[in-house]
Parts: structure tokens; C-alpha cells; sequence
């Protein structure tokens, strides 16, 4: 799994607790995934169509660093499947894991559209194949 996103946690990202607050935790998950499966699918037409259970496993707090993971686990034929976990940037500590987040590939009338994609590339595999 690779995390690319940092985030501290402030005040406004607190819940009556003093912790991180799961609705701020989500959407940055929602947002990280999204531009996930928009840079593996090639198209920004895409749309978050499920999310499994999520399990939040320790809380974070004020001015912790968390960090966010994303895997691709299965490319289907209009949709990917994708696993998350947050965790503690400096103590490697899982903050949260969601087993499936599965975004799927429209075309212009919101309808399902095949990706054409089979696995993960990277940025360097792109860039080449655009040369
Ligand atoms: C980034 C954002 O915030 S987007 C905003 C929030 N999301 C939305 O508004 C999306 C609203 N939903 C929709 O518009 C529609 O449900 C669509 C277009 C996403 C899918 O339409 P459906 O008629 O359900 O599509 P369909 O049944 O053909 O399935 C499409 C794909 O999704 C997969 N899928 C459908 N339901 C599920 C499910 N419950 N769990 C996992 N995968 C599912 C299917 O297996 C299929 O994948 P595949 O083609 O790779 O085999």
C-alpha cells in the first residue's frame, strides 16, 4: 500500500471529544480514493459507488500526522475496487481500514463505461506510454 497524503490534525478537524473527527476522516478518504481511481482509470468520470464496513481501530488526536494508503485489489470491467488504511504517520499506529471502496467508470449520460484497465500503472509507466 502506498501513502501518498499527509494531513494534521487541527482544531477544526475535532470531534466533542478532542479527537479527529470520523466525518472529516471520510472525506478525506472519499477525496483520496477518488483521485486514486481517477488517475488509475485515465478518467475523471467516475463516481464512488460503495464502501464497505470501516473500522476505526484507534483514534487520533490534535496535532497528530496521519497518513493515508490506497491499493488497487481488482479491476473489473467498469469499476475498481480499492483498500485503505490510515495510520499514524510517526508511530505507524492504523488509525482506520476500509477493506473495499468501489468507484465505477460513467460515460456522458452517468451510465457505466468500460475502463479497458487490468492493473496498477505509475506515473512513470504512463508518462511512457505517452511518448
Ligand atoms: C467521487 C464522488 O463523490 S461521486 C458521488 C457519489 N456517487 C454517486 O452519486 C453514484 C450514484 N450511483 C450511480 O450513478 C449508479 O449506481 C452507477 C452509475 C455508479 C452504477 O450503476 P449500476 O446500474 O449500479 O451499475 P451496474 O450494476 O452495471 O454495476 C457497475 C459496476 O459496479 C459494480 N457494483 C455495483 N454495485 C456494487 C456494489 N454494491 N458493491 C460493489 N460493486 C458494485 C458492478 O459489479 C459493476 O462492476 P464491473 O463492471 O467492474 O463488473
Amino acid at each position: 500500500m502506498n501513502f501518498y497524503t499527509r494531513k494534521w490534525v487541527k482544531p477544526e478537524d475535532l470531534n466533542a471529544h478532542g479527537t479527529l473527527f470520523g466525518g472529516s476522516l471520510l472525506r478525506w478518504i472519499d477525496e483520496e480514493a477518488a483521485i486514486y481511481a481517477i488517475i488509475q482509470l485515465g478518467t475523471n468520470s467516475c463516481v464512488t459507488k460503495y464502501m464497505s464496513e470501516i473500522n476505526f481501530i484507534n483514534s487520533a488526536r490534535q496535532g497528530d500526522i496521519i497518513e493515508l494508503g490506497i491499493k488497487a485489489t481488482h479491476f473489473g470491467h467498469t469499476s475498481i475496487t480499492l483498500a485503505c488504511e490510515v495510520r499514524n504517520k510517526i508511530s505507524h499506529k492504523s488509525i482506520l481500514t476500509v477493506d473495499k471502496i468501489v468507484f465505477v467508470s460513467i460515460d456522458e449520460y452517468g451510465k457505466p463505461k468500460a475502463h479497458g484497465k487490468t492493473a496498477i500503472t505509475y506515473t512513470d509507466e504512463r508518462l511512457r506510454e505517452e511518448d
